[in-house]
């Protein structure tokens, strides 16, 4: 028999992206299942201790979120068991510690996320427990939003008609988990478990201390957001997008706001979902280009290239300003990563997935299924890519999108000095010779 604690069974809520009580899928479904509810976090150290920066901004801000969510159930009378482990020990030992009869959680739609979850879910059926995964981080998944042949769409445009289209208040109305709160289990009921929260320091991290962006964005600026979208010396765009990767807020709530504010910004939300079910239904892409016949581009990859480009040192001024930003914020804005990261494929034929491990690295609102989506249209091998003969010009983009130079400045201080690098490349040779790189491997 296993060692049992309460009088009755609970279930536990394990909580992964999604890092909030409030209008949360999963969570509600446990709580009004009947039985008390436990949270769950795992820090997973198969995942944490392959980062390559111990001072990581996501660790920190996820670890933060896990004490606010402790302080809110501690108020409840209850608490959330947060253990750093890999996720398959971790749930053995807490459903040996506690009788356990459901786990809620919600789906996941990257390739190492759905075998975690195969496995945590063949353990749990072995001992007769339930296993409960609800759609949450998106507003469609899977198969809710196909084309008219019944597959899944590969083309944005038709993509994000459908899926405006469909949007009604069924799927865009918040999960009242408020009204259960009283269903959390109490901490006096479970008995003597350990329920302190790991320190960075016990997982080998320390904390950078920097400020996240706020977890809410304004009417005004989702009203004028169209306008100011691609100028990266505005605070034009809403800078949720570590609280989307880590489910600080709700994409229901968010979806509601844009309906009411700015269609552009809905559809920057489609873009989101697009991604999620191009990666869960081409899960290949994850390693491969999406078009198989990109797969073969001999990029050159030269080292001192991919760490001049890393460290902002090309000459171009934008390429360094959005390098620099996002070395020193983790951010870089949406233009500017455009950028970059056509500036690294194509001016400097390294292949694009050295950029997306380095975003991966660096990016705080880092998430595989945008990365990957918007390296690989960028490269011109993903779905619906850019042409890869289409090939930025670094000095044209900053001239429309920077015209004062003022993103440049801030972030590149010599930029008018004799300081400054000189140019990597040329930028007609290097555009010649992307076209002829990929031409000649395509074949055409
Ligand atoms: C090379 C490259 C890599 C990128 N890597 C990521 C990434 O790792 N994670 C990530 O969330 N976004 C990524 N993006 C998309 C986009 O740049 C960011 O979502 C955006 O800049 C984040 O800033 P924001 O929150 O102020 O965005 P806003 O403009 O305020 O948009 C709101 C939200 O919409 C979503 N969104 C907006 N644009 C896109 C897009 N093109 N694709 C998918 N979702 C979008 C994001 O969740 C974003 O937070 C990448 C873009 C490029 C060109």
């Amino acid at each position: 028999m296993k060692p049992s604690v309460t009088a009755h069974p609970i279930s536990l809520v394990w909580l992964r992206r999604d890092l909030r009580l409030h209008d949360n899928a999963a969570l509600y479904y446990a709580l009004k299942s009947g039985r008390p509810v436990l949270p769950v976090f795992v820090y997973d150290r198969l995942i944490l201790d392959q980062l390559e920066d111990r001072d990581d901004r996501r660790v920190e801000f996820i670890h933060r979120e896990i004490q606010t969510l402790q302080d809110q159930l501690s108020e409840m009378g209850s608490t959330i068991i947060a253990r750093y482990g890999r996720p398959i020990d971790v749930l053995k030992q807490i459903v040996e510690e506690l009788t356990v009869a459901d786990v809620y959680t919600n789906y996941d739609y990257e390739v190492y996320a759905k075998e975690r979850d195969a496995v945590v879910k063949a353990m749990l059926a072995e001992q007769g427990i339930g296993f409960h995964t609800f759609k949450d981080q998106v507003i469609f998944d899977r198969d809710e939003v196909l084309t008219g042949g019944g597959k899944p769409y590969t083309v944005f445009t038709p993509y994000s008609r459908n899926w405006i289209g469909k949007l009604n208040d069924f799927y865009v109305k918040s999960y009242p988990t408020e009204t259960y709160f009283a269903n959390f289990a109490k901490t006096a009921d479970l008995g003597d478990h350990d329920y302190t929260i790991p320190t960075l320091a016990d997982m080998n991290f320390r904390p950078k201390g920097e400020s996240y962006p706020v977890p809410t964005v304004n009417d005004d600026l989702l009203r004028t957001y169209e306008e100011t979208r691609n100028y990266p010396a505005q605070a034009g765009t809403s800078e949720l997008g570590i609280h989307l990767r880590f489910g600080t807020i709700s994409i229901r709530d968010l979806v509601r706001q844009a309906q009411a504010t700015s269609e552009r910004f809905l559809t920057e939300l489609a873009w989101r979902d697009f991604y999620f079910q191009i990666l869960d239904h081409f899960p290949h892409v994850e390693k491969h280009a999406f078009r198989r016949e990109y797969e073969d581009i001999p990029f050159l990859n030269r080292p001192d290239d991919i760490e001049r480009w890393q460290n902002g040192e090309t000459g171009y001024p934008i390429v360094d300003a959005g390098m620099r930003q996002l070395n020193e914020t983790g951010w870089m804005h949406n233009r500017v990563r455009l950028v970059v990261a056509s500036f690294c494929v194509k001016h400097l034929l390294i292949d694009w997935r050295i950029g997306e491990a380095y975003f991966a690295r660096k990016l705080r609102d880092y998430d595989l299924a945008a990365n990957n989506g918007n390296w690989q249209w960028i490269a011109g091998t993903g779905n619906d890519a850019a042409p890869y003969f289409r090939v930025f010009n670094p000095a044209e983009q900053a001239r429309k999108f920077d015209p004062k130079g003022e993103y440049i400045r801030r972030w590149v201080p010599e930029f008018d000095s004799l300081r400054y690098s000189q140019p990597i490349v040329d930028h007609p040779m290097a555009r010649q010779r992307a076209i002829d790189t990929y031409k000649k491997a395509l074949n055409r």
